[in-house]
């Protein structure tokens, strides 16, 4: 789907990166290069100015600290990170969508959101006035946030979920597929159902690298 955003608003995906060896590109005539010594290789190699080039990155699922490790080696490099909007997402002029963010089709962004960068806002996910997303959250598809909810750095509200108004949900938490959040959630736990109840912890193991 990114690629299509990219397409549609006169974009060209150049070049994909992997660390896993079995992945192969999904993108017909695009080179898939493997790891980080390739990508800075690639980069030292480019025949046109660095910040002339933009990098994205494509990882959702609950791997936020993933996300936000890619997102800064990406700026670290010296190329332009923007945010990513589909055109058939809705998206209020009195929002501020960090770097390296990405709303893709059908989502909506209210007025008066904070969302930070390297955010997925999957398809169909809204965003009502005046939320706070800090740093890579992924809201999965059809998740809601109503008004004023705050989302911490690298959690991820699952499809379809619901979170009152009001509500606070901590760092590197997962909010389970179709819960509805009636009371706030802290830092790094697994919470699901309706009223969501804290199910677990989430061990180190599971925030990736
Ligand atoms: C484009 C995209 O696809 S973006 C990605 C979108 N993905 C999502 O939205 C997925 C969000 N993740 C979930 O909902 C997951 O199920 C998690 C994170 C809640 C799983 O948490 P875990 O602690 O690993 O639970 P686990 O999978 O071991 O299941 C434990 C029990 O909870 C139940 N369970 C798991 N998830 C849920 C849920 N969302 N709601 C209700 N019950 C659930 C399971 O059925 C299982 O029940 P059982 O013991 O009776 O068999």
């Amino acid at each position: 789907m990114l690629n299509d955003i990219i397409e549609l608003q006169g974009g060209r995906v150049i070049q994909l990166f992997d660390n896993n060896k079995n992945a192969s590109s999904s993108i017909p005539g695009v080179e898939l290069l493997y790891g980080e010594t390739e990508f800075r290789r690639w980069v030292s190699e480019l025949n046109v100015p660095v910040a002339s080039v933009f990098g994205l990155v494509a990882i959702g699922g609950s791997f936020g600290r993933v996300r936000n490790h890619y997102h800064q080696m990406l700026k670290n490099s010296g190329l332009k990170v923007p945010s990513l909007i589909s055109s058939d997402a809705l998206v209020s002029k009195a929002s501020a969508i960090g770097n390296g963010t990405q709303v893709l089709p059908n989502a909506i962004v209210a007025s008066g959101t904070r969302i930070g960068d390297a955010c997925i806002l999957n398809h169909g996910s809204q965003v009502d006035h005046e939320c706070e997303l800090e740093h890579g959250v992924h809201l999965a598809p059809g998740a809601i946030l109503c008004g004023c909810v705050k989302v911490g750095c690298r959690s991820m509200v699952g499809a379809g979920a619901t979170v009152l108004p009001r509500i606070a949900i901590g760092a590197d938490t997962i909010i389970g597929a179709g819960a509805v959040v009636t009371r706030d959630i802290p830092d790094r736990v697994i919470a699901f159902g309706n009223p969501a109840r804290v199910v677990r912890q989430r061990r180190e193991d599971e925030l990736g690298e």
